[in-house]
């Protein structure tokens, strides 16, 4: 049975600030508490699932288990087609540097792998998001959306978060930096897995 919502506060399980801001977002509506990974000085848990899925469970059940409150996760990466799927459940990783995360190095790396494999355009790719709610007494549930799209070279916009600046959903001819919070928020993969999260959870 699905289990509804029916707390006042959430954490939202993830260190990352622009998934945090779109997700308060997204939850605005519905008069949450939220507090995040860093409100609660958790670590970042080892995300060493083999699917999104897995790691969205690994991340909101640390959460839950270590704050005793619902917890609200999100696993996400591009899975780009000419690439056979990757960087998938890695995108982040790919941004590692001996200095940290550094997202225009992903993105030049991912733009240097297409060129090197020579492939053609469009360059088609899907971002996944992958919500897990977890309660503290151990059950969860998951949602997952995708946003079709490509990779574009070279970046545009400034706004969003991560690879933002080279992906173009499809249907559009700007970049998801390119949108507002707004606008990205009406469409991305992330929100299409928040109408499935609400429909079910919230609503
Ligand atoms: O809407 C997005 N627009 C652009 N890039 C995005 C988006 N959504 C995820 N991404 C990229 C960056 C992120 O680093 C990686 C997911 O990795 P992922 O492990 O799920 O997130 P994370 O490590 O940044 O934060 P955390 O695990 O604490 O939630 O994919
Ligand atoms: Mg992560």
């Amino acid at each position: 049975m699905t289990r509804r919502f029916t707390g006042d506060s959430l954490v939202v399980a993830t260190h990352n600030r622009g998934k945090l801001d779109e997700i308060a977002a997204l939850l605005a509506p519905y008069g949450i508490a939220l507090t995040s990974n860093a409100d609660h000085g958790l670590p970042e848990p080892v995300e060493d699932g083999a699917t999104f899925a897995d790691n969205a469970r690994i991340k909101a059940h640390a959460a839950a288990r270590a704050t005793g409150l619902p917890a609200l996760s999100d696993d996400s990466g591009i899975a780009i087609d000419a690439l056979d799927g990757a960087p998938g459940i890695h995108t982040a990783d790919w941004a590692e540097t001996p200095q940290g995360r550094d997202f225009v190095h992903a993105m030049r790396h991912t733009h240097d792998l297409l060129e090197a494999a020579g492939a053609p355009h469009p360059r088609t790719a899907q971002f996944n998001c992958t919500l897990c709610l977890a309660w503290p007494d151990g059950h969860d549930e998951v949602f997952a959306g995708i946003m079709p799209g490509r990779v574009v070279w070279p970046m545009r916009g400034k706004l969003g978060h991560g690879y933002d600046p080279i992906f173009q959903p499809d249907g559009y001819d700007v970049t998801f930096a390119q949108m507002d919070r707004w606008e990205k928020n009406r469409i991305s993969h992330r929100a299409r897995a928040f109408d499935k999260l609400i429909a079910a959870c919230f609503a």
